[in-house]
């Protein structure tokens, strides 16, 4: 999880694009980055996770970890907990998914076990970063609200790299939308989903075109 995750909530308000662009251990594209240093992809890996692992939200924990090499950790009833670790590469991940079953040699470099290292591990801050206990909400309310959490926080995004947004701004207009949003009643279907979705960036737009 990026470094500003760990930043005092007075200083996101002036975050400027460059800082959140910066992410500390992964190189990756401008809007999963910025998205890093809102805590907005911790909170889609939690819908994902409680999607595609059929878990409950509330056995889903979020913790800071600035080194990025522990990935995911599961805990078992007795306890004991495995996790999966390796330096931050997306060559492993990738390999893993073309090799499938197998694992690829030499797909990128193993942890180095000979250099002492420190491995920090840090409680979510909730109030400064939002994102993770909207996410959870979009997530256990299901229906259109994922679909427009995510397409409100894209424009947000965009407004925030384009200089029109303020940092802390993006997830206060996420969360308008959001409140604002009438999911359909019947069956959920595509393009009602679909619809959610254009209604969410056309309401986000207008908000931030005042
Ligand atoms: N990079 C990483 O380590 C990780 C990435 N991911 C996910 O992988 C995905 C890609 O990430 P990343 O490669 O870093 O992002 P980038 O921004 O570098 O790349 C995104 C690519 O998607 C293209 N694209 C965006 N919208 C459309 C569209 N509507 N139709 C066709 N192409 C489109 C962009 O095209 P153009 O350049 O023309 O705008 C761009 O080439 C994201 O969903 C991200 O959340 C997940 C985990 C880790
Ligand atoms: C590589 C990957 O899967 C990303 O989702 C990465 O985890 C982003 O960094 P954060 O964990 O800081 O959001």
């Amino acid at each position: 999880m990026g470094r500003s995750a760990a930043a005092p909530a007075t200083s996101l308000h002036d975050v400027t694009p460059e800082q959140a662009l910066a992410h500390p251990t992964w190189s990756m594209g401008p809007v999963i980055t910025t998205n890093s240093a809102t805590l907005v992809n911790k909170g889609l890996e939690v819908i994902e996770a409680h999607l595609l692992f059929g878990l409950p939200m509330d056995r889903i924990d979020v913790v800071v970890h600035p080194q990025s090499v522990v990935h995911s950790m599961v805990e078992f009833v007795d306890g004991s907990t495995l996790a999966q670790c390796s330096p931050p590469d997306m060559r492993l991940p990738i390999a893993l998914a073309l090799g499938w079953p197998d694992r690829l040699e030499g797909a990128a470099s193993g942890v180095d076990w000979t250099t002492a290292s420190t491995w920090e591990f840090l409680p979510l801050d909730d109030e400064a970063f939002p994102a993770v206990a909207m996410a959870r909400h979009a997530g256990t309310t299901g229906r259109t609200l994922p679909a427009v959490m995510n397409a409100a926080n894209e424009e947000c995004v965009e407004a925030f790299l384009d200089g029109r947004l303020r940092f802390t701004a993006i997830l206060d207009t996420v969360q308008q939308v959001m409140d604002e949003h009438a999911p359909p009643s019947g069956d959920l279907t595509l393009e009602g989903v679909l619809e959610a979705e254009r209604w969410a960036r056309e309401r986000t737009r207008a908000i931030l075109t005042g």
